[in-house]
């Protein structure tokens, strides 16, 4: 479980985040939702401790990340919205060097790396050096960075931008069979066919707090909408500019 507590965030004096709370329960997919620079990827880098925030607290599996960095680290897996790969090395040299870092050695780490590189089809990249990837390898390579130590919450950022759509729908499955295997998951999306596939839960952002928290069918009884991405615009964005979207 990751529970966010009253976290504020300002940058430049202007406030990006006020005392934002709520919790990510473990079994359960929730997704992040809010207009370009709500602030999604402001709480997403708070939570996985890139970002300090002003104030407030966020502990994942009651581990205080600010005062806990390394150990709540270890409990994450993270695919951020900019992905630094080791360009020199292959993708089997780069997921062996971050798995050996999260405490991964001998048959364990060889265990962990042969089943990442199954479950996400990384067979033909895995003796390619990563310079030169594709957006959509990039971030197959990220996803299987974050899941290489089977961490029990997963954070990501726009996780299916420049996925191809088997690459997607593979995405996917793999959030769904983390989700049935008792894993956290937060993710942001723009994208609301996903959203609408995917989520148990839907956090709405605007004005640096959350404005709507409930499934997708509880938004749509809410907003009185017919599908969610009415909902999301009627939430986000206030009723005259969702009543404009539908016209
Ligand atoms: N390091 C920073 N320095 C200054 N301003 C920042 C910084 N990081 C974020 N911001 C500002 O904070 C606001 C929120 O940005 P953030 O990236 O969190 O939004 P977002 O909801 O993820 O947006 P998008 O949907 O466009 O990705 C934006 O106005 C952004 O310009």
């Amino acid at each position: 479980m990751i529970s966010v507590e009253a976290v504020s965030k300002q940058f430049s004096g202007e406030p990006v985040l006020r005392r934002l709370s709520f919790s990510i329960p473990d079994g359960q997919i929730t997704a992040l939702l809010g207009a370009n620079g709500a602030g999604k990827t402001t709480c997403l880098r708070i939570i996985t401790g890139l970002v300090k925030a002003d104030a407030g607290s966020v502990y994942v599996n009651n581990l205080h990340v600010s005062t806990h960095p390394l150990e709540a680290r270890r409990q994450l897996g993270v695919v951020g919205d900019r992905e630094g790969l080791y360009e020199r090395l292959t993708v089997a040299e780069y997921l062996s060097f971050f798995a050996s870092a999260q405490g991964l050695s001998g048959s364990e780490l060889t265990w962990a790396l042969n089943s990442v590189r199954d479950e996400l089809e990384l067979e033909s990249l895995w003796h390619r050096r990563t310079k030169g990837f594709s957006q959509g390898e990039r971030m197959k390579v990220s996803l299987a960075r974050a899941l290489v130590h089977r961490p029990k919450h997963l954070i990501l950022d726009e996780p299916t931008r420049g996925l191809d759509v088997l690459a997607a729908r593979l995405l996917r499955k793999t959030l769904l069979r983390l989700r049935s295997e008792g894993v956290a998951i937060l993710f942001s999306s723009h994208i609301m066919a996903e959203v609408s596939e995917l989520s148990d839960k839907v956090l709405v952002m605007a004005n640096g707090v959350v404005v709507a928290n409930g499934t997708p069918e509880e938004l749509l009884q809410r907003t009185e909408c017919k599908n969610l991405e009415d909902s999301f615009v009627a939430l986000a964005y206030g009723r005259k500019a969702e009543r404009e979207a539908v016209v």
